[in-house]
């Protein structure tokens, strides 16, 4: 039974939003109003009572019913969202790590309007999405002159607080007949950096893992889960497999994923000082969760926008990079990479469509000083720049 009384907006109503975000929202006593730009969306969830989070695996299959939520077109109901950010004490997101700056100026204006005194706690805001300081991200478009009025910068920590986070759970496409329910695996891990909050007071939200350090578990969640999940995707997309699960079962991709993982376990190990034996623990884990039966996930979804995911602090080269100025092995890394560039003019997806642009009107070594962020100084990068240069060469034999 959920407590009553608080509310948290919650910015991109789609699979992670409404299947994990809200859901723990919901199950720890907030209303939660949604902001999406989807009209479709939200004209569904504000005609649907109740959804379903229904969870799947080995186990078996159970389900959770969500309540108490409204939803706001942030594009054409602005008003009406600064009023709910006024009033609201959580702000969470997940829609993505490149649209945090087009959601920033409606969040600034909501924090502006609330009150600094002692009669309001300062708004909680915490982005969900698969990057490294994402949270930071949109705490520095919110404070950009153009959002925020320099005047109001020294007080704005009364009437906001920002907390870095990671958050784990596959919630693939859904099946476009299964109205706002959401399919998705039973395992959750969902970690918040608390020292932010520590004198403001931590918003209570059941299943959250609040600690000092957040760098090893977002790093060791990126480098592990999300390079494992798009080595398979990268891998069986180009062998035209339809599924990560496909993928997963063709031997030479598994041993692909296994080597990308043990590469990117080996620096792991080496910076945050965790156990060799845990890694190889967490790694035949996530092998498992990310080769889950029960879950159609397509590799187009994890696949989607390669431009991201080939960028410098990324699950690719962000691993790859680093380990090879401690010159470890990245040969499995670079197979990896060199299938995330081939991953061209996918249907659907816009930045493999650029990513085709680009790969065709630049050198090899200005695709990767573009791309993957690398200068000539670094250790990975000629290795990067016959990568690209091989990609290139076959595009042009075709
Ligand atoms: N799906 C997963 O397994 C998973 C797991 C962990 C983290 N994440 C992260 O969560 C984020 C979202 O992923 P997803 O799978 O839920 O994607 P999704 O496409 O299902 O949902 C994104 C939602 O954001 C909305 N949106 C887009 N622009 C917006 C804007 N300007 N304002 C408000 N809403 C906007 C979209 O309409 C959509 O409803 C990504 O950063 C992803 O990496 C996803
Ligand atoms: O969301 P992306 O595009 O960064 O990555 C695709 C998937 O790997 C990702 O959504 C995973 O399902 C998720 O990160 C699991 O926690």
């Amino acid at each position: 039974m959920a407590k009553m009384g608080k509310k948290a907006v919650h910015f991109g109503a789609g699979n992670i939003g409404r299947g994990f975000v809200a859901c723990f929202l919901h199950n720890s006593g907030y209303e939660v109003v949604f902001a999406d730009v989807n009209g479709d969306l939200i004209d569904t969830i504000n005609a649907t009572p109740s959804y379903r989070v229904i969870e799947v695996g080995s186990e078996g299959t159970s389900e959770n019913t969500i309540t108490n939520y409204r939803a706001i077109n942030s594009r054409t109901h602005e008003d009406d969202l600064v009023d709910e950010i006024r009033t609201a004490d959580v702000v969470t997101c997940s829609v993505g790590p490149n649209i945090l700056k087009f959601i920033a100026p409606v969040i600034a204006k909501g924090i502006d309007a609330r009150a600094d005194g002692p009669e309001q706690t300062p708004l909680h805001v915490i982005a969900c999405e698969n990057a490294i300081g994402a949270t930071d991200t949109l705490a520095g478009h919110i404070k950009d002159a153009r959002n925020t009025s320099p005047e109001r910068l020294d007080s704005h920590h009364l009437r906001a607080r920002y907390a870095n986070s990671a958050i784990d759970r596959i919630v693939p496409a859904q099946d476009p007949n299964a109205g706002l329910d959401v399919t998705l695996e039973k395992f959750f891990e969902w970690v918040v950096d608390k020292t932010p909050f520590e004198d403001v007071g931590i918003p209570s939200i059941d299943g959250i893992n609040w600690v000092d350090n957040l760098a090893p578990y977002i790093e060791r969640k990126l480098y592990t889960v999300n390079t494992g999940h798009a080595t398979a995707a990268y891998h069986g997309y180009n062998r035209r497999k339809r599924t990560v699960f496909d993928a997963l079962q063709d031997k030479q991709i598994m041993a692909e994923v296994r080597g990308a993982l043990t590469e990117s376990k080996n620096l792991l190990v080496a910076k945050h000082g965790i156990s060799e034996d845990a890694q190889i623990a967490y790694m035949n884990k996530i092998i498992k969760r990310i080769g889950n039966p029960h879950l159609e996930d397509a590799v187009e979804r994890v696949g989607r926008a390669p431009l991201r995911k080939l960028s410098r602090k990324e699950r690719f080269v962000g691993p790859a990079a680093e380990a090879a100025e401690n010159n470890m092995p990245i040969d499995y890394l670079l197979d990896a990479i060199e299938m995330t560039f081939r991953f061209q003019d996918v249907e659907g997806d816009d930045e493999s469509k650029e990513l085709s642009a680009i790969m065709s009107d630049n050198t090899p070594e200005d695709v990767v000083a573009k791309v993957c962020g690398i200068q000539a100084t670094e250790k990975i990068y000629p290795r990067l720049v016959e990568v690209v240069k091989r990609v290139q060469d076959d595009s042009r034999e075709d």
